[in-house]
């Protein structure tokens, strides 16, 4: 067990590429914590996808021992967050683990939208903050500006902000030893009863689910019964031990340490990020404050383009389920679509993670119904239920009105740009809540309806500042407004994963860009077919989509039966890509097209 006062727990905040994960692998580097030779490129991004993506998904963490100026070895406890908006709560619990945070901000590039979420969140937690500037190598860099913007923007102290190259190595036992000498070291009772963090969880296929622990307070000894406070589960302590990063088992673990623990735990639902373990006999008298159960924000029903194989996709979604506490299924049916999943996601870049997944990794080819926020709908009785899916929506002669999920979302941009980001804003029924300058780039913060940003926003936004606006944001709870789902009868059929909910106001513009879709994208039958976008019984939009003059094969005028054959060849194949539809045939890639609507 370490001293509290050689114990320094930190985690590194940054925004996507500037640097984090080159400068974790250099501190683990640097002190000799793996030989060279086991040196992978960017330790601590372990899943293959994350790397692709170049995203830290999971939580993740790694044991350094620095042997410091002042001649005394230190335990560095490195906890890497995830960086994407979608995982705000993970974020904030690893924060609440560690007492430190190393800000790092390309020095070329300076603070970004995410930058400023996670240092808040980290301020929130009461954290010494370092900042660290990094890729000084880089002509283009400007530390000097880039510490005057820390402290404007972000109001910290920056004259003493570390300069760095993750890339070159300059800088890095500077970074040490202020790790050593300005963060504090952790507090905590060894003799009070046992109190640790549940920091996070994975499944590993040789050990189970393996737990990330904090140790607050008391001590965590390897065969120990413990309980998981929230959940109430109790299990018995089969090996305990820190990462280096590899394994390596430990006896026991105390208060500012931070470490392992399997406990033949089964799945990785069992185990809530932010639950407090305690042990089972002598338990600790409150749990931590503010543990928050997962919450999917975003639904949207996941199908086999292949019917046949809805049984492995079932598969593959349990297994990605137990891996996953924040990720929830349900089996739905669709007239269209047949047998699926409604899936319940984090947000759209978790959803987009899952779903590349079951592509890449059980080979399924996905149809992805129209992501849909949660409404709450009141009914005039005076109850409330949740509407998780459209095709769901009960009679609107019985609801009284209903309430949309609102975010609060920050956007930093340059100048030349903000022009087009605050029409973009306003056009997704955004209201402007602030808008302030830092030298030449733009914050302007806004209350924006969900619904408008799961479906293209991010992408709206990238492409109308050309890559250069940031984008954060935090859900800020329900507000009613006028609310309706829109239908879209094909041939006077209603096909229902092509409904969904839209605001009043913009209903007619949707329905007529949708329907002038799917005319593109049905083929045309031997009859007419009306397609329409309705709001009730009330049609707000109409196509016609007419019919085939004569059939295919009559202009192969008698005696080419080759012709004729491959022509009926090519038509049936074409069918295995359709679904039966009352009498129409939609083809799948309608599906798709039709709700990735530009509007
Ligand atoms: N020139 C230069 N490039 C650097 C330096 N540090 C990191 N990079 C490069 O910047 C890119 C992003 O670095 P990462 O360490 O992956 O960034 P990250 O912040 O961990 O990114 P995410 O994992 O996506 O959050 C990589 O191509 C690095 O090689 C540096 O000091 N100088």
């Amino acid at each position: 067990m370490t001293e509290l006062s050689k114990i320094r727990n930190f985690s590194i905040v940054a925004h996507i590429d500037h640097g984090k994960s080159t400068l974790a692998d250099r501190l683990i580097q640097m002190t000799g914590t793996v030989a060279e030779r086991d040196m992978q490129e960017q330790l601590l991004d372990s899943m293959d996808i994350e790397r692709e993506r170049g995203i830290t998904i999971k939580a993740n963490t790694v044991r350094i021992e620095y042997p410091a100026q002042d001649g005394q070895t230190y335990v560095l406890n490195l906890i890497d967050t995830p960086g994407h908006v979608d995982f705000g709560y993970e974020v904030s619990r690893s924060m609440r683990a560690v007492e430190g945070s190393l800000l790092v901000v390309d020095a070329s590039q300076g603070v970004e939208a995410q930058t400023l979420a996670n240092v808040y969140q980290a301020i929130e937690a009461d954290h010494e903050i370092v900042p660290v500037l990094n890729k000084v190598d880089l002509p283009a860099a400007e530390p000097d500006r880039v510490r005057e913007q820390i402290e404007d923007v972000i109001g910290i102290e920056a004259h003493d902000a570390v300069e760095i190259s993750a890339k070159t190595g300059l800088g890095i036992p500077d970074v040490l030893e202020a790790i050593v000498q300005r963060l504090p070291a952790p507090k905590g009772d060894r003799d009070a009863p046992l109190k640790a963090m549940l920091v996070d969880s994975y499944y590993d296929a040789y050990l189970g689910v393996v737990v990330i622990i904090r140790v607050i307070d008391g001590v965590i000894r390897k065969g120990d019964r413990i309980r998981m406070m929230r959940t109430g589960g109790t299990y018995g302590i089969d090996r305990l031990g820190v990462f280096k990063p590899a394994m390596q088992n430990i006896a026991e673990l105390g208060p500012g340490e931070i470490g392992f623990l399997t406990a033949s735990i089964k799945q990785v639902r069992d185990t809530r990020v932010g639950d407090t373990i305690t042990h089972e006999k002598k338990q600790c008298a409150t749990p931590l404050p503010g543990f928050k159960p997962a919450q999917p924000v975003v639904f949207c029903g996941l199908f086999p383009v292949d019917s046949s194989e809805f049984e492995d996709l079932r598969t593959a979604i349990e297994k990605l389920a137990l891996n996953d506490a924040s990720f929830s299924y349900e089996m739905e049916t669709s007239a269209a679509l047949g047998f699926g999943f409604r899936c319940g996601f984090l947000g759209l870049l978790h959803l987009e993670v899952i779903r590349d997944r079951i592509e890449r990794e059980y080979d399924i080819e996905l149809i992805t119904t129209a992501p849909s926020v949660v409404y709450h709908i009141y009914t005039r009785d005076g109850a409330m239920s949740e509407l998780h899916n459209p095709a769901d929506m009960p009679d609107p002669a019985t609801i009284d009105h209903i309430e949309e999920p609102r975010i609060k979302a920050t956007i930093l941009v340059p100048d030349e740009y903000l022009g087009d980001v605050l029409k973009l804003c306003q056009d997704r029924r955004g209201i402007q809540l602030d808008l302030t300058y830092a030298g030449s780039r733009a914050m302007a913060v806004y209350d924006l309806p969900l619904n408008e940003v799961v479906f293209d926003f991010y992408d709206r936004l990238k492409s109308v500042t050309k890559g250069y606006a940031s984008f954060d944001y935090q859900l800020e709870g329900y507000r009613q407004d006028t609310l309706v789902k829109m239908q879209v009868l094909v041939n006077d059929e209603p096909v229902d994963a092509l409904s969904m909910m839209v605001h009043r106001d913009r209903a007619e513009t949707r329905g007529r860009a949708m329907c002038e879709k799917l005319k593109e994208l049905i083929p045309r039958h031997m009859f007419k077919i009306p397609i329409q976008a309705a709001i009730g019984g009330r049609v707000i939009a109409r196509e016609t989509l007419s019919a085939m003059r004569k059939d295919v094969t009559a202009k192969c005028y008698g005696g080419d039966a080759t012709r004729k054959r491959k022509l009926l060849d090519k038509q049936k194949a074409g069918k295995k890509k359709m679904r039966q539809f009352g009498k129409v045939e939609i083809p799948q890639q309608a599906f798709i097209s039709a709700l990735k609507m530009d509007e």
